[in-house]
């Protein structure tokens, strides 16, 4: 059985879908990252798998229980950690007092060792803290009950690079560890280093689900080249080239072929300087996150 098994999960807004028939599994021991463009439902999503909101049609199940079913969704609940992206917390406790309140409900057998790498200034009252300060008692809040499955939304806002490195060795530790973690994240760097699979969502719909591996393997190449001529664009760019842009003598573009009939086609060309290098996730995002039917271009 999965962590979290997806089933055409639809919520509706009135003519909006949020979600619309999104089905996928995170399997048990992965980092799974939930991505998409602002507004594309990745929110919606989440508070669903928390059961904060009810699906229009479809279900998912969390550690084996179903959403819709509120009284094992609760069961399910001291072994699920959540470290939503606006941090909720009552403003007039100290940071002491409100992870005694989570304690008291879910248990803190790890909250020593978590303070001991995130600090937030425990006696001071929340609403004194800073935003990197706020994340960081979310951070303990959400891993203390030690959690077999945890959710972030957008889990390294605020925090300094610092901070953020340790979170992602932290997260990576626990996977190693056999838990589970599904985040959404806009920082495509973060995602790259940390997640095994993700899966990116637009418009409400689930456009693709890969491992992190396959999607840069099959993404192409981002090659830069400098001539000492004049580019000729019709000679010049061939069918496997998308996103080119030519500046003066020097060409830009994403190679989606093999390298070894690129290398033959350049040598036709004066070549000055040439760079063949493996895409980053951004690039590869920003074709699934542009306007238009769903799935990259081309
Ligand atoms: N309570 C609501 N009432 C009406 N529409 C809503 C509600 N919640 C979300 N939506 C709409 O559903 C769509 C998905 O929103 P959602 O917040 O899930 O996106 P998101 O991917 O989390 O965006 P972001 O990255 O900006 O946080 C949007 O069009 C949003 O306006």
């Amino acid at each position: 059985m999965p962590a979290v098994r997806v089933m055409e999960l639809t919520k509706r807004y009135g003519d909006t879908a949020a979600n619309d028939r999104i089905t996928f599994d995170v399997e048990r021991g992965e980092i799974f990252g939930f991505l998409g463009p602002n507004g594309a439902g990745k929110t919606t999503t989440i508070r669903l798998l928390l059961g904060l909101i009810k699906p229009t049609s479809g279900t998912a199940t969390v550690l084996g229980a179903d959403i819709r079913d509120r009284r094992a969704l609760t069961d399910v609940k001291a072994r699920v950690g959540y470290l939503p992206d606006t941090l909720g917390f009552d403003e007039g406790l100290t940071g002491r007092q409100a992870l005694d309140h989570f304690a008291r409900m879910h248990g803190d057998e790890r909250r020593e060792e978590l303070l001991e790498l995130f600090h937030p200034p425990l006696e001071k009252p929340i609403e004194t803290y800073s935003e990197g300060n706020r994340r960081m008692l979310g951070i303990v809040q959400a891993f203390m009950h030690d959690p077999e499955f945890v959710i972030m939304d957008e889990p390294t806002s605020g925090l300094d690079p610092l901070k953020q490195d340790r979170l992602h060795q932290f997260i990576e530790n626990e996977r190693d560890a056999g838990k589970t973690l599904f985040f959404s994240s806009h920082v495509l760097s973060e995602v790259q280093r940390v997640c095994d699979r993700v899966g990116i969502i637009r418009a409400g719909e689930l456009v693709t689900l890969e491992d992190i591996e396959t999607l840069l393997r099959q993404s192409g190449k981002e090659v830069w080249v400098h001539l000492r001529e004049p580019v000729d664009e019709s000679r010049f760019v061939t069918e496997q080239m998308i996103d080119v842009e030519i500046v003066d003598r020097s060409v830009r573009f994403t190679y989606t072929g093999e390298t070894q009939p690129l290398l033959e086609h350049l040598v036709q060309f004066d070549v000055d300087d040439v760079d063949i290098g493996n895409p980053q996730l951004d690039t590869i995002f920003k074709h699934y996150y542009r306007e238009g039917p769903a799935g990259p271009t081309p």
